[in-house]
């Protein structure tokens, strides 16, 4: 014997109660089957809306009743050739009469007791029933229909009826005994007690009939046929790659769909597990896909974690206090006082130092619970020593459920790191000591972010979703989205990154995908719509996005965009910067920012901060990090310099070199940074930073080239004051190159000092030989005291700058 079971969904319509029978037909063939059905989805609820609506004098019932008759009629023309209808028909009327005269006796007491309740809605599976047996008569299965309430034995607590086993067992049995059949058509949800009222079984219902069954008839195994292809890894309404668990135990079951996985109701497995008989869970529209198969112990696999869920719409209450330390009963008062008003507790946790217990609750008992565990401990209270109950609302509950968690150390190290690195904030965390589920509560705002985190971090060894905002899309930025439109295929298969672009600004705009990504073969025009810069807004809806893996990528040299880097941050989005603002602003800013990257679990990287897209912030870091010491650094750090003094030999005029280097993209957007010897003080700065100093801009000691007229007024001014000191620069060109010398503009830091300044170097000097927009930086260090460690190439230029940007960016994605 087998038993199957339909849901509300699988037999909403005509076609579906055809496929229904046609799946019962097949599975007879195998062995004789009972069948449980639950009411057409969405029944159980009008019936009970039919009745509210009666008791409360409102004669829309009969509205709501005349629906539910059309439905059922409807679905009889759709099943059954006309010479067949009129049976089932008026069967079907004959039901729906038996409504009428129930919701207006309803109507008349202006009452609808819970006795009347479950006699109203048992039509809801009695009609279902009926309907897939007309069904199965129609495509030629032969069954025997059976009325439940003749066979389920319960007691009279109506709405919630508890089954009398012993009884039922045997009627069951002695049912199939006296009527042998290979399909049984049953409907699901009712029973009756011992005055032969009509009594439900409570949420789940049908499923737990047919474990009933299952469990009488002790089933080679039972089927729960609903509209989903089995349990899934996590809710796919929250996750879309969540996929189908295989194999599951029981008690993993019942961990997911306590928090959430619906296709299961917990306390129906019972009459099963206790007989290890398995429990499948297949898709009525797709019944090809495999399912999942609930069993004692299924086989271990790669998935440590076998389902994630969630619970939403809690709220946590904490009871805090020095007097509750060390005196027994605290705990039962607590419980006590919310049993009392059926309080479903549904996590717990108390701390070691016993000066607090805290649970969560529904929210909608939170008022409740608040009211009677202040009155249970108002004394305490008033004394002083138990504070008032505090209460926290708008929170859930994530949960990683499996049974191989117990063997496997670092589990919550995981799940705890993936969550905090995305600014997921814990409230409270519950593990029992069967390992099997870890639950943590967290605000509802961050359930899907964290859900979808979790999954990644356990389930999705393919792909990491990552979330940039790319601020500045001008020169280097542009060639970054290039770089990035034409890379990101690679970077899915290779290093299974999704690195989706979601936001853009320059100084004027911005824009936020609502949903996905934004074309990054069109975004110039999804930024032309997109909204008036205001970058608090930025900040404030990036907030409220609140996507998993965001990176906040600055590709601005502007000083606003800096600003708020630290409010990101504090939200635990990474930060990646080519803008050096940030890192050469005051030291207490800079370090600011190195520690809320450290306090919330995030990144903040700006290598091409020096040297573009040398590996030179990357190879300090890497020195110091070892233990090694920097003494000295010396370094041509400017790419524009480098290309201004190679180029200019007086043959073209020295603005016109500048304007040159401007227009290869190699100086700041304001090149009056570069020419002053700013840029270049500012890296130095934040290379001294880096090695472990603590300086200011103002520290550095600028020996400028330049005639002080250049840096009054803007940049065209700037350029006309060039051309006006044709002679200086061609005098300072003359001077070096009439010793067989190159001009070089020099960083040097060393011991706690550093200034920055035009060189003549000859040559054998390590910077004589540098060519076009170039960089070298020399460490000087313990390990490298005389042969300094080198770092040398191209040190400017959109993609080698971009480039640079992106290696940070995937830094940023896999930390
Ligand atoms: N060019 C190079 O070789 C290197 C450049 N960098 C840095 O890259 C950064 C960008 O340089 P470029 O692309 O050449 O500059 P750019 O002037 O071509 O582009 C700057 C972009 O920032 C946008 N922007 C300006 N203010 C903004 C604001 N308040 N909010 C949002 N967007 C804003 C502009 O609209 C533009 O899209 C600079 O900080 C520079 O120091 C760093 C290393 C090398
Ligand atoms: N303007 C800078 C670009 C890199 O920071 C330079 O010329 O080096």
């Amino acid at each position: 014997m087998q038993v199957l079971k339909f849901g509300g969904s699988s037999v909403a319509t005509a076609p579906n109660l055809q496929r229904v029978a046609r799946l019962v037909a097949a599975a007879a063939q195998q062995a004789p089957t009972v069948v449980i059905v639950s009411a057409l989805g969405g029944t159980t609820d009008a019936l009970i809306e039919a009745g509210r609506l009666a008791a409360t004098g409102s004669e829309d019932y009969r509205t709501t009743l005349k629906h539910l008759e059309e439905r059922h009629l409807e679905a009889v023309r759709g099943l059954l050739p006309i010479p067949d209808q009129s049976a089932v028909l008026s069967l079907v009327k004959t039901y729906c009469n038996e409504l009428d005269s129930i919701c207006d006796g309803v109507f008349s007491l202006g009452e609808l007791s819970n006795r009347t309740l479950d006699r109203l809605v048992s039509y809801g599976e009695m009609l279902s029933s009926r309907l897939l047996a007309a069904c199965l008569k129609a495509q030629g299965t032969a069954h025997v229909w059976q009325d439940s309430r003749q066979l389920i034995r319960t007691n009279s607590n109506y709405g919630f009826a508890a089954v009398d086993t012993a009884v039922t067992n045997q009627q069951i049995q002695e049912f199939v005994a006296a009527q042998p059949s290979a399909v049984y058509v049953v409907p699901g949800f009712i029973g009756s007690d011992a005055q032969g009222a009509t009594t439900t079984l409570g949420r789940g219902g049908s499923d737990y009939t047919a474990a009933i069954f299952a469990g009488a008839l002790a089933a080679t195994q039972l089927e729960i046929w609903t509209d989903v292809s089995g349990m899934m890894t996590a809710d796919p309404r929250l996750v879309t790659l969540a996929r189908p668990i295989p194999r599951i135990s029981y008690q993993e079951a019942m961990e997911l769909s306590h928090f959430g996985a619906k296709v299961l109701y917990p306390p129906t497995i019972q009459p099963v597990m206790s007989q290890g008989i398995p429990l499948w869970i297949k898709n009525t529209f797709a019944p090809e896909d495999e399912g999942t198969l609930v069993e004692v112990s299924p086989p271990a696999n790669q998935d440590v974690v076998r389902g994630l869920s969630s619970i939403s719409q809690l709220a946590l209450l904490n009871l805090e206090g020095s007097g509750m330390v060390g005196i027994p009963g605290f705990s039962r008062r607590l419980f006590g006082a919310l049993a009392q008003q059926r309080i479903n507790v549904i996590l717990i946790t108390q701390s070691s130092s016993e000066h607090s217990i805290c649970v969560a609750v529904r929210a909608a008992d939170a008022a409740v619970a608040q009211t009677v565990v202040n009155e249970e401990f108002s004394t305490e209270i008033a004394a002083g020593k138990v504070e008032p109950l505090r209460c926290e609302t708008d929170l859930a509950i994530v949960a990683l459920v499996g049974e191989q968690m117990r063997n496997h150390p670092g589990i919550s190290g995981r799940m705890f790191g993936a969550l905090g690195q995305n600014g997921v904030n814990i409230r409270a965390i519950a593990q029992g000591s069967s390992e099997r589920n870890i639950s943590a509560v967290i605000r509802t705002a961050d359930v899907r972010k964290a859900i979808n985190v979790l999954h990644e971090e356990f389930f999705e060894e393919t792909t990491k979703q990552v979330n940039l905002f790319v601020a500045g899309v001008g020169n280097v930025g542009g060639k970054l989205l290039e770089q990035l439109a034409r890379q990101q295929q690679w970077l899915r298969e290779k290093l299974r990154l999704n690195l989706r672009v979601v936001g853009l600004a320059n100084s004027r705009q911005f824009v936020l995908a609502e949903e996905g990504s934004l074309d990054l073969g069109n975004w110039q025009a999804a930024l032309e719509q997109g909204q008036p810069l205001d970058l608090q807004e930025v900040v404030a809806q990036l907030r409220a996005r609140n996507l998993r893996n965001t990176v906040f990528v600055d590709v601005t040299a502007s000083a606003d965009v800096a600003t708020i880097y630290a409010s990101l941050l504090e939200k635990s989005m990474a930060v990646v910067a080519c803008n050096k603002v940030a890192c050469s602003s005051e030291y207490a800013n800079y370090a600011r920012l190195k520690s809320l990257m450290r306090e919330f679990n995030t990144e903040f990287l700006f290598e091409t901060n020096v040297g573009a897209g040398l590996p030179v912030i990357g190879s300090l870091n890497d020195l110091v990090r070892s233990g090694d010491q920097v003494h000295r650094i010396e370094a041509v750090l400017s790419g524009t310099l480098n290309f201004v003094f190679n180029h200019y030999d007086g043959t073209v005029p020295f603005a016109e070199v500048v304007r040159q280097a401007q227009a290869e993209g190699y100086t700041e957007p304001d090149p009056r940074l570069d020419l002053s010897g700013t840029d270049v003080a500012r890296k130095i700065l934040i290379l001294a930073r880096e090695a472990g100093q603590e300086m200011e801009l103002a520290d550095i000691h600028n020996e400028s080239f330049l005639p002080a007229s250049c840096l009054e007024g803007d940049v065209e001014a700037f350029y006309g004051q060039l051309a006006v000191h044709e002679a200086h620069f061609r005098s300072l060109y003359d001077a070096a190159a009439t010793q067989g010398k190159r001009l070089k503009f020099v960083a040097r830091y060393a011991d706690g000092h550093a200034s920055v300044g035009l060189q003549s170097v000859a040559p054998g000097h390590d910077f004589y030989v540098l060519q076009g927009k170039d960089n070298a930086v020399l460490f000087f260090t313990n390990r490298y005291p005389e042969q300094p460690l080198v770092v040398k190439g191209a040190g400017a230029g959109a993609d080698v700058t971009a480039s640079g940007v992106f290696a940070d960016i995937i830094r940023a994605a896999r930390a």
